[in-house]
């Protein structure tokens, strides 16, 4: 297992040296692959942080390119000793006077809606859309296999990180996008009522993985991940804070300021004993995958394949394309 992992990891920063690349910008260091931007701020010697911008348009799904540089942008960081905290936020488009970094052209008119006027109006912001639902609909066994074998090895990676580890969230994060908030350390979320975040999957007729309901669990406590589970709920900020899917809400034009600020309250802490604690509230729940991984992996794949699952996904495909006016 140990020796897989290593060798699934070497070939993961082979294809990291051919995909990424290094530029330094105004002293601040970052790589770049073509779905994950990553930018370290901090003097060199000195302890710095990451900030990981999805930028996967247009809805940041976590698609299985999407998860290949994920993993080796975060194999990265956790190579460089000088890192010690990580954000993780998208790079997609905001409103009011930020700026649009990933989106091409295409994407910013597909980001937009048309006012009465006929204006171009942004549409709200996106952590992330979750799982690429084109991963897992109209496939056969073998890609669903290799699919969620990706899925697992993000999570796995994100919840058992040496690193600090926060979500700086700053749009819609259902589903997979939760899945990636709540495997950190700790969630800002913006203060906007038309982002919301939970584990939806029940409205799409699928299952959360029992990993992922234990991560779940371990958040917001049994009670509150019964029920929202089985509701699927999308939490918007006010009621996330209060279930605690989030830790902080904060006006929108700060999530990035305030994620520092507490990153740089957690990076006082010595690192030996805030790992050590960190394994220790994590192992269990990690392990209970670890050592299932095949079966979780064709449970997946035969899950999924099924007509019905797949009738159920091409349901929701279909109101999500006729959604729009
Ligand atoms: C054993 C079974 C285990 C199951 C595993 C369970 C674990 C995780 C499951 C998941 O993560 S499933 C994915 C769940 N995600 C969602 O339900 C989100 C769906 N999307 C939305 O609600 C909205 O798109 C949005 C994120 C709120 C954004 O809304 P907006 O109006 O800005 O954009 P749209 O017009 O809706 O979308 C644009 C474009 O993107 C496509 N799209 C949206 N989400 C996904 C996705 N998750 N995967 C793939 N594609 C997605 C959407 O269809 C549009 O496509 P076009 O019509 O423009 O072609």
């Amino acid at each position: 297992m140990a020796m897989a992992l290593r060798a699934a990891s070497r070939v993961l920063l082979r294809a990291g040296s051919r995909l990424g690349r290094r530029e330094a910008v105004d002293g601040a260091r970052r790589f770049a692959n073509k779905r994950v931007l990553v930018e370290t701020e901090g003097a060199a010697g000195a302890t710095r942080i990451a900030v990981m911008k999805f930028r996967n348009p247009p809805v940041n799904s976590l698609s299985l390119d999407f998860l290949t540089e994920f993993v080796i942008s975060l194999e990265k960081l956790e190579n460089d000793k000088s890192i010690r905290g990580v954000i993780l936020t998208s790079d997609s488009l905001k409103r009011g006077n930020q700026t649009k970094v990933a989106a091409t052209e295409k994407t910013e008119e597909k980001r937009a809606t048309r006012d009465h006027g006929g204006r171009l109006q942004e549409r709200p912001g996106i952590f992330s859309a979750g799982l690429d639902l084109l991963e897992m609909y109209g496939r056969n066994p073998a890609h669903y296999a290799e699919y969620w074998k990706a899925v697992q090895e993000l999570w796995l990676r994100l919840y058992l990180s040496s690193l600090t580890l926060m979500s700086a969230i700053n749009g819609a994060s259902p589903a997979g996008g939760c899945l990636l908030a709540i495997t950190c350390d700790y969630r800002i979320m913006a203060d906007n009522p038309k982002y919301t975040i939970g584990l939806n999957e029940s409205l799409l007729g699928i299952v959360a993985p029992f990993w992922l309901k234990d991560n779940y669990v371990n958040t917001i406590g049994h009670r509150a991940a019964e029920r929202a589970l089985q509701l699927g709920t999308l939490f918007p900020p006010a009621e996330a804070l209060k279930v605690g899917v989030v830790d902080e809400v904060v006006p929108e034009d700060q999530v990035h300021s305030k994620t520092l600020s507490v990153m740089a309250k957690w990076l006082a802490i010595p690192d030996h004993s805030r790992q050590l604690t960190k394994t220790m509230m994590r192992k269990a729940t990690a392990d209970n995958l670890i050592k299932q991984r095949e079966a979780d992996i064709q449970n997946f794949a035969s899950f999924i394949s099924r007509d019905s699952i797949q009738k159920s996904l091409h349901m929701y495909l279909e109101k999500l394309k006729h959604k729009k006016g």
